[in-house]
């Protein structure tokens, strides 16, 4: 539907965005849980294929030249549209909602905010994914002898980002959650910009504790299952994705608190 917007004075007539109220924090934990499996699932195959260093040299320039085209094509597949949640690598999608008399940011409502956290997630995965994904051998067989699949694995990267990103941006609708749940304890930090405190106020250490257990629980059971379905593995493969998912799940929680913190911030621009 197009409708007229008496706050936006460069243009007479624009399409609105939809209005969403978010889940409570107890559905949006759900949810986030049911993204741990998927994620790991995709970390397991990444770590089952070799790399090649020159895809990620020069701030990772190969690995966006790839993703660039798919980007285009999964944002005329409407893959980043209001709400979804995602946001992608290669060009910037997003347009905040700004406040006005007419669209006042209620409590418990969605708005969009320009914060991402893809740059942090890509200097992440560049820096301290890619040098853990060093298996010697890829389960693609190539009458060359060659072992490395440079397609396939960029298109794993490319799944990877996705999923971090989504994962990550759940901190926008978090964040909400939170501060609907408690208006007179964020008001004041919100109109002060005192970070830390607003941190500290969104951190909950036994909720990370569960997320963290989760993952480890997930990279056991998909180690488990491809030396039970009859992979080849290194004696260190559990260990291995272990060790990756865990720093995946840290991050993961660093980032969608970072995302949460930022969105507050601009609750009231
Ligand atoms: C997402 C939340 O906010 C923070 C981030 C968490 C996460 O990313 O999993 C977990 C707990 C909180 O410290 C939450 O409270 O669920």
């Amino acid at each position: 539907a197009v409708v007229v917007r008496d706050d936006d004075a460069s243009a007479n007539v624009t399409a609105k965005n939809p209005v969403f109220t978010v889940p409570t924090l107890v559905q949006i934990r759900d949810i986030l849980a049911q993204l741990e499996a998927p994620i790991i699932s995709a970390l397991t195959e990444r770590l089952n294929l070799p790399s090649n260093p020159a895809l990620y040299a020069n701030n990772g320039s190969a690995l966006l030249k790839y993703i660039k085209p798919r980007e285009a094509t999964a944002n005329n597949l409407g893959r980043y549209a209001y709400g979804k949640l995602e946001y992608p690598f290669t060009f910037n999608a997003v347009k905040p909602d700004v406040t006005s008399k007419s669209n006042p940011f209620p409590p418990g409502r969605f708005h969009q905010d320009s914060y991402s956290g893809n740059p942090s997630l890509l200097s992440f995965y560049l820096n301290t994914l890619v040098p853990l994904f060093n298996a010697s051998t890829g389960y693609f067989y190539h009458l060359d002898g060659s072992q490395v699949n440079d397609d396939a694995t960029l298109n794993l990267d490319a799944t990877i980002l996705a999923l971090l990103s989504h994962r990550t941006s759940f901190g926008k609708i978090v964040a909400e959650s939170k501060y609907a749940a408690d208006v007179s304890g964020f008001t004041p930090l919100i109109k002060a910009i005192n970070t830390s405190q607003i941190r500290t106020l969104l951190t909950n250490t036994t909720q990370e504790a569960g997320v963290l257990a989760q993952a480890a629980t997930a990279a056991t059971a998909f180690s488990t299952a491809w030396v039970a379905s009859g992979a080849a593995e290194p004696a260190t493969f559990p260990t291995q994705l272990g060790n990756v998912a865990a720093k995946v799940f840290r991050e993961l929680i660093d980032t969608t608190t970072d995302i949460e913190v930022q969105y507050l911030l601009q609750r009231f621009n």
